[in-house]
């Protein structure tokens, strides 16, 4: 074995990882002789479609064919980034700010009770069939089932239901696979152990263990004990669920106490990738049984169908469960988990709304397949509201509101939007709240949504941290000129160590995030860009690829820090101030979802540092900076100058922006503009770009010596 080209590994990686990481080399490097050694095979680059995951794509003939092949796909479209007014609406919406205290985790009846045991509460007021459970509960954690199947997602089968959403006809000039995109080009593979063995020595941060899975996230209890339809369990166990996970098993079974009456509202705290949707999802099952009556009392259906003409907009079923997403990428995933779930009863119907599509298609799709479950982003649900005949009238059926990520859809960015949709829907009903963070301030203002006899419930321990033992987080401080060229180095170490890995960077704002990923790709990673300047049809393809894709980077601003579950991400790193400690955790909960291994670097410049104390309860450990190869420095000073110009000037403006907003950091603008202008010589620009006189003035910057205006 060629041992120098293994990687170095960190002092706490355990002997057996060294042999599967010089394996993992070996099978590039020999993959013929590779089936004779005593380890299995290497797993697929795509996973295999699972023919629900893609359900909307499926629908919408979003043709992922070339995402077989990642490392040829094409790139993708242009960018329709315009600076100006979006620019500000990017940073409200990707960069929001708010000051939170510390998270006390608490349950109970609406207010905390930092003594009362997760378990205590819950189960406190059930029947002695509950208490049963409950003691299978407190037992049983982390062991497999008797069927040896430990809960975990298995086969997947197809879905003939619909869940439906529309993609804007602008969009669709948008060729995939069109030859005129540059390529991608991904390292040979000689090429990258070559590279793989100069960046080895230099990176402190240490190999990503593979993908061995804790079951502490699920419970002992399975579904079949629920007080469910046997269709709904028959959904539940194709979607490959057999063991609830632990925050099923918190709040189902409370959630589900009201039967077909309006039950307890709940806000409920799990840590990232444990099973919130499933939980919020199946709670909306008794909803069905009803449903299903109705559907079979044809006579009544008929009695609708012969209304006079005027009255067919009752013929439309009104709305019974609403979830609302913060991002358009977890609306579309939380309907592709309901189509899942609903996969027997054929006469629901789910729907997703979102923004970046048209609404009048939109509009069009709802009347003609009308839906009983809709799942939407905020700002899209209330231009139903507004301009769809009827929408509000159909709304007058909900008896489930479920606002996915509470925390961000009550956070001033969504706050009135929500207040508004709240407005609308009828106070007769139960009112669900799900997030992996539920800071103070939420909580005090979580009785807009919620009923005063609320139940809170968290499955995050007392005294223990939001985020998951098995992910190690580590912190770098380097001064910003350095952070293109560690980051490069973070990256090709870990490609090194992991054939399947699979990393979201994450960046302060969209045109950051489109620069990084420009500069990324000029270095020949496999990288993919994720964000708010993107049309709805790219982000949801880009979404969908990396969803089933391995060896790819994906660079994105915070429209995926919360919620979206990409399976086995191997490693996250988080470029710059993240807006909060909320965004925080999200963030790095993009890894280590279903009790996976993983890792996070968080990236800062010195005068960033202080937000470490807004995290230091949690187990982050400082990185030695690297020492950066010069090879490797030399290739990201050319790639930096190949970004191009414009590129450029909107990510310094941005920057600007994204930092001026910052209470700490904007509260000096000579300081600030100080610090923009090192930005901008670390984008190789001797004189920081000139920026419009209008923006400055709007970022209150228009006096401030340093700046270029034009
Ligand atoms: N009972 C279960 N058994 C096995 N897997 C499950 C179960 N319930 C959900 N899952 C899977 O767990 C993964 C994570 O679920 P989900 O995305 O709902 O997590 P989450 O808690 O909402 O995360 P986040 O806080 O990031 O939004 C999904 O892939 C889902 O299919």
């Amino acid at each position: 074995m060629p041992c120098q080209l293994l990687p170095i590994c960190s002092l706490d990686s355990p002997g057996i990882l060294r042999f599967n990481l010089g394996a993992s080399i070996l099978r590039r490097a020999f993959p013929f002789k590779l089936k004779y050694l005593p380890f299995p095979a290497k797993p697929a680059r795509i996973l295999r479609h699972s023919s629900d995951s893609v359900g909307i794509a499926r629908r919408n003939s979003l043709r992922l064919d070339n995402s077989r092949f990642p490392s040829k796909q094409k790139s993708l479209v242009k960018d329709d980034a315009q600076l100006g007014d979006r620019q500000f609406k990017e940073m409200e919406r990707d960069g929001k700010r708010s000051s939170r205290g510390k998270n006390k985790i608490a349950l109970g009846d609406g207010k905390i009770n930092p003594k009362a045991s997760v378990q205590d509460t819950i189960f406190s007021k059930r029947s002695d069939d509950s208490s049963k459970s409950l003691q299978v509960i407190s037992k049983g954690r982390g062991k497999r089932t008797l069927d040896g199947s430990g809960g975990r997602a298995s086969k997947i089968f197809p879905s003939k239901r619909r869940v439906s959403t529309q993609l804007g006809e602008e969009d669709e000039g948008e060729d995939w696979n069109s030859d005129s995109h540059p390529k991608f080009t991904a390292p040979s593979n000689s090429a990258q152990l070559k590279k793989g063995k100069s960046v080895n020595a230099v990176c402190a941060v240490s190999p990503i263990i593979s993908a061995s899975e804790d079951e502490s996230y699920l419970s002992e209890t399975r579904f079949e004990h629920c007080s469910l339809s046997s269709l709904s369990l028959k959904g539940i166990k194709d979607a490959g669920y057999v063991r609830m996970t632990m925050v099923q098993e918190a709040t189902l079974p409370l959630i589900l106490q009201g039967g077909t009456t309006v039950g307890k509202d709940v806000l409920a705290k799990a840590k990232t990738g444990t099973g919130k949707t499933v939980a919020f999802l199946t709670s909306a099952f008794p909803q069905f049984y009803h449903l299903q009556v109705v559907s079979l009392q044809l006579p009544a259906i008929e009695v609708i169908s012969k209304l006079p003409t005027f009255d067919l907009d009752r013929k439309r079923p009104s709305i019974n469960v609403l979830v609302i997403c913060p991002t358009r990428e977890l609306a579309l995933q939380a309907a592709a988990e309901a189509d899942k779930l609903l996969k027997y009863h054929p006469s629901i119907g789910v729907q997703a709304v979102i923004g970046g599509t048209r609404l009048t298609q939109e509009q069009r799709h709802m009347q003609a397949n009308p839906c009983q479950i809709l799942i939407a982003t905020p700002g899209r649900l209330k231009d139903h509201i507004e301009n769809t005949t009827g929408f509000v009238s159909r709304l007058n059926g909900v008896k489930i509101l479920v606002l996915d990520e509470a925390d961000r859809l009550l956070d001033m960015g969504f706050r009135k939007d929500i207040e508004r949709i709240i407005s609308t829907v009828p106070k007769q009903r139960q009112t669900l709240l799900f997030s992996a963070t539920i800071p103070n301030d939420v909580r005090q203002i979580c009785h807009i949504s919620l009923k005063k006899d609320y139940k809170f419930i968290s499955t995050v321990e007392e005294g223990s941290e939001e985020t998951h033992s098995q992910v190690k987080q580590m912190h770098l401080i380097a001064p910003l000129e350095k952070h293109f060229s560690i980051l490069y180095c973070i990256l090709k170490k870990h490609i090194s160590e992991d054939f399947d890995y699979k990393v979201i960077v994450f960046c302060t704002t969209a045109m950051l995030t489109k620069l990084v990923a420009d500069l990324l790709s000029k270095l020949h990673l496999n990288v993919r860009e994720i964000h708010s300047r993107k049309s709805q049809s790219y982000r949801t393809k880009v979404s969908e690829e990396f969803r089933q894709s391995k060896g790819l980077i994906l660079v994105s601003s915070d429209v995926s820090a919360r919620g979206v579950d990409y399976p086995d991400v191997t490693l996250v790193v988080q470029v710059g101030l993240p807006s909060d400690r909320e965004q925080y955790v999200h963030r790095l909960g993009r890894t280590g979802r279903k009790g996976k291994e993983g890792k996070g670097v968080l990236m800062l410049a010195p005068w960033e540092s202080f937000f470490l104390t807004t995290i230091k309860d949690l187990p982050i450990t400082e990185a030695s900076l690297p020492s950066i190869d010069p090879n490797a420095a030399r290739q990201v000073e050319q790639a930096v100058k190949l970004v191009d110009m414009k590129n450029k000037e909107s990510a310094y403006q941005a920057w600007l922006g994204y930092y001026n907003s910052d209470k700490n950091i904007g509260r000096d603008k000579s300081k600030l503009v100080e610090l923009a202008n090192e930005f901008s010589r670390s984008l190789g620009l001797r004189d920081p770009p000139a920026i419009p006189k209008l923006i400055l003035r709007k970022m209150g910057l228009h006096n401030v010596p340093g700046l270029h205006s034009k």
